[in-house]
């Protein structure tokens, strides 16, 4: 994994309404555009990170790339939950995401409640993995700190 950290920036738009509704676990969708602009050897899989939205505080996140086997999506995607309660949601806003480490492939599961159950366990896992020293030191880069008005993606 090459690119670890990645950095990329993008406008939060609607997906199909399952994160929430669905699985409880709702999930910031960025634009086919900042997908398709992921590094070629950032695989499809579950990561983890920090997130802000706007020009708010830094949060820990958890991000799903890919097809979301379980739903068989025809359309890559790229999907974040902050692990933070909002007081509302914050569609069309920019969210900035620093992916700093791999945690799984995406699977398929027989159930809904074993799909939840997983994601629930890589939200625990990357609480504890961001408490480390060297992911600590990246919720303060210099990247959470810039002017938050242009949609970019890269380093
Ligand atoms: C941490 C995390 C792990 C996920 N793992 C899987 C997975 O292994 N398989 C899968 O089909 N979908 C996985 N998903 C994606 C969910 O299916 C997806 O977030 C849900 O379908 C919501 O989609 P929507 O934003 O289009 O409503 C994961 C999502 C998150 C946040
Ligand atoms: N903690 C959170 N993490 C991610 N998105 C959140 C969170 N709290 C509220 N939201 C809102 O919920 C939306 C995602 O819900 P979701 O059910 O996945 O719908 P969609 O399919 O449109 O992405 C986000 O776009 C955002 O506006
Ligand atoms: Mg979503």
């Amino acid at each position: 994994m090459r690119h670890l950290p990645y950095f990329c920036r993008g406008q939060v738009v609607r997906g199909f309404g399952r994160g929430s509704k669905q699985l409880g676990i709702p999930t910031a969708n960025f634009p086919e555009q900042v997908v398709d602009n992921l590094p070629t050897d950032v695989s499809t899989g579950i990561y983890y990170g920090w997130a802000s939205v706007g020009s708010g505080d830094v949060h820990k996140m958890v991000v799903s790339i890919g097809w979301n086997p379980y739903y068989k999506n025809t359309k890559k995607s790229m999907e974040t939950h902050i692990m933070h309660t909002f007081k509302e949601d914050f569609y069309g806003e920019i969210l900035n995401v620093a992916i700093v480490g791999y945690l799984r492939p995406e699977k398929n599961f027989d159930s809904l409640e074993s799909l939840i159950s997983a994601i629930q366990g890589d939200i625990e896992e990357a609480k504890k993995r961001l408490d480390l020293p060297e992911h600590l030191k990246l919720k303060e880069d210099n990247f959470f700190k810039v002017p938050k008005s242009k949609v970019m993606n890269g380093h």
